[in-house]
């Protein structure tokens, strides 16, 4: 048995870093990026109006004739003589000869002629200059950042539309047990609803992950380690819930052997999730998660949820959200690691009640996981602990 440490310290230097794609523009959030990305024109392309009003050149004139009207999108734009003004509306291209735009606010217009206070505006406002955003060959981004929607923005404005991104691993489930049963169908005698597909496949979806290849499987030792070596020829990632364990119907690890999965550990001092098994087979990662969906829930967001990420290309992935207060005592088995479902609260965080494997009731209420270290098992009112956001 290693410790959560030692496990986590394995995967870190395990787990590769994804290759490069191509990614679209408006599917790349999240993703991060595998490359600088430069600007290749600049932005404005063309000084424009900052205002809906009227673009004048500057000059000792108390008064300016209005001789034409340029709409965002115009093209054909006219120059503007001295003592001339055109009406211009906000993002217009700005016309040669005019170096101010007056809002419209400011403006006392009698039929063609218009009139402003002096005082109340300066030479040159309201006009976006040219290149005021980003020049050509700019780096707008570098590699390694998380695009966010203002990146899309800022990449579309300068016409990119495909992005070079770190790409998402493809994952497969196997849900083993005789005894689970997908929601939506009939329980007979015995069974269980499948509780471990939805968790793995809502952390998944948050990781943007959406199409994930899921079979049930009987508790089968043949049909296991066939389904393992089928998901092995198209899958970066397998998850396997369940028969991880030592009972007789338990089979997940003779069929990882069999499939030729390179154990990496197996058994971590965890509670809960000890038996976790993590093996890799030419550079895809396999997981066996104890079948306790408290334990899925666990070893997903401690182990698998940072592997992706790091797939992904990001970094600090391993590490707790925060540190706060404990608001209650806690005292666990010696020599455990504990994963307990929390809630957090401005001042601290709290451990709920019912915190057996089995039972899920505590995450109506949970935001956070508190982790208490197998070397300080017991913690009083008021000690810091880590927490990791769900
Ligand atoms: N003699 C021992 N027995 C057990 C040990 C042990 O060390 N010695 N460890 C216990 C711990 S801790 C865990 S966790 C479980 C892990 O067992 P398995 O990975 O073999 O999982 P199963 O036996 O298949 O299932 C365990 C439990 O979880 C329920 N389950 C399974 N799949 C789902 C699902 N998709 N959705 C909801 N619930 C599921 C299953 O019905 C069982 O109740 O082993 C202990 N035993
Ligand atoms: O490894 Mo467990 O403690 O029942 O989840």
């Amino acid at each position: 048995m290693i410790s959560v440490k030692e496990a986590k310290s394995i995967l870190k230097n395990t787990c590769p870093i994804g290759a490069c794609e191509l990614q679209d523009l408006n599917l790349a959030v999240d993703s991060i990026t595998a490359k600088p990305i430069k600007a290749s024109i600049e932005i404005p392309a063309f000084d424009n109006a900052a205002m809906d009003g009227y673009g004048i050149a500057w000059s000792s004139d108390d008064n300016y004739q209005v001789v034409s009207t340029i709409q965002a999108g115009s093209k054909k734009i006219n120059n503007i003589a001295s003592g001339q003004a055109c009406r211009i509306f906000t993002g217009a291209k700005i016309p040669q000869g005019v170096d101010t735009i007056i809002p419209q606010e400011l403006i006392k217009r009698k039929e063609d002629t218009i009139y402003f206070d002096k005082q109340r505006i300066q030479k040159g406002a309201n006009i976006r200059l040219k290149g005021s955003q980003n020049r050509a060959g700019d780096t707008l981004i570098d590699q390694g950042v998380l695009i966010t929607p203002g990146i899309l923005g800022l990449l579309a404005s300068v016409g990119i539309d495909k992005v070079s991104v770190y790409k998402k691993p493809t994952v497969g489930i196997i849900l083993t047990g005789n005894e689970i049963k997908t929601v939506g169908s009939e329980l007979e005698e015995g069974e269980i609803y499948d509780a471990n597909g939805p968790i793995l496949k809502g952390f998944l979806r948050q990781l943007g992950i959406n199409t994930v290849e899921t079979v049930n499987l009987k508790d089968d030792e043949k049909l296991t380690s066939q389904t393992l070596v089928r998901f092995l020829a198209s899958h970066d990632i397998i998850i396997v819930s369940g028969g991880i364990s030592v009972g007789e119907y338990d089979f997940v690890k003779q069929g990882m052997q069999q499939a030729g999965v390179k154990e990496l550990f197996y058994k971590v001092s965890q509670r809960p999730g000890k038996p976790f098994y993590a093996g890799a087979n030419s550079g895809k990662l396999v997981f066996g998660l104890p079948g306790n969906p408290c334990a899925v829930f666990t070893c997903f967001s401690q182990y698998i949820k940072p592997s992706i990420l790091q797939w992904m290309g990001h970094s600090d992935c391993w590490e707790p959200s925060g540190f706060l207060p404990l608001e209650n005592t806690f005292s666990g088995k010696n020599g455990f690691t504990h994963f307990l479902k929390a809630k957090k609260s401005q001042n601290g965080v709290s451990i709920l009640s019912g915190q057996e494997s089995f039972n899920l009731f505590a995450y109506g209420e949970a935001n956070v996981t508190v982790e208490i270290p197998a070397e300080h098992s017991i913690k009083a009112v008021g000690d810091r602990v880590a927490y990791y956001n769900l």
